[in-house]
């Protein structure tokens, strides 16, 4: 099992407490996280990678309890096992496509030989060595999606990949992703609350405020 949860909950200072159904999840499948706005989607995304701690319950990645890890540990445990696609791109500003994919190796002690072929699945290929400042929307997100494949992790998690785009690029970026994680074997997780999505992954969990 690549992914197990149990009775996961957490509280924002001063909100209701959040509790999440459990999930479980193996290397090459895709789950959904479905919910309303501001019913806690991010916010399990963020207890997934890591980024902020449950109150109660436990995250296993292949047997080992996340929340064992902290510090430099969890970020090298991260980086080298997990890529997130943020809502928005976060790109290194002054650097170049390839350069920004690079960056991502360099911060989790990885070398891939890959990159280049990435980029050629994304459609990114005459983009390798652009600004990044000077993409249109849906390549930086096709970027950031790419950055999140560089170290081959292997968990794939991605925040509202398709709610600033058209039904036809929902559809490109979707199957995308799921692609490139059949390709390197990884577990994918997409949170949404673009119910079109769930014709295509039919595995879903839904989060809700109580
Ligand atoms: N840092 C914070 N401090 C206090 N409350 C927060 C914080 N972050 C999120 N919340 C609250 O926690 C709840 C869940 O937020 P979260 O961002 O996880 O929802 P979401 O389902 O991802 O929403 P959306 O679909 O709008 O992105 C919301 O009520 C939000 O206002």
């Amino acid at each position: 099992m690549l992914l197990k949860t149990s009775d996961l909950a957490f509280t924002h200072p001063g909100q209701k407490t959040i509790q999440f159904e459990n999930i479980q999840l193996e290397s090459g499948e895709s789950l959904l996280i479905l919910g309303k706005s501001g019913s806690g989607k991010t916010t399990l995304l963020n207890l997934l990678a890591g980024l902020a701690k449950p109150d109660k319950g436990e995250i296993l990645m292949e047997g080992l309890e996340l929340s064992k890890l902290t510090g430099q540990k969890l970020d090298l445990f991260r980086g080298q096992n997990i890529g997130i696609v943020f809502q928005k791109p976060h790109l290194l500003a002054p650097l170049s496509v390839i350069e920004n994919l690079k960056m991502a190796n360099f911060f989790s002690k990885k070398r891939n030989n890959k990159l280049s072929q990435i980029l050629e699945d994304l459609g990114l290929a005459q983009k390798k060595n652009a600004s990044v400042l000077t993409l249109s929307e849906g390549e930086a997100q096709r970027v950031s999606i790419a950055r999140a494949l560089a170290n081959e992790p292997k968990l794939i998690l991605a925040d509202e990949p398709t709610s600033s785009l058209d039904d036809e690029n929902t559809l490109k970026v979707i199957k995308l992703l799921q692609d490139q994680a059949k390709k390197i074997g990884a577990g994918l997780i997409i949170v949404t609350h673009d119910q079109r999505v769930k014709n295509h992954i039919s595995k879903f969990i839904e989060v809700k405020a109580s």
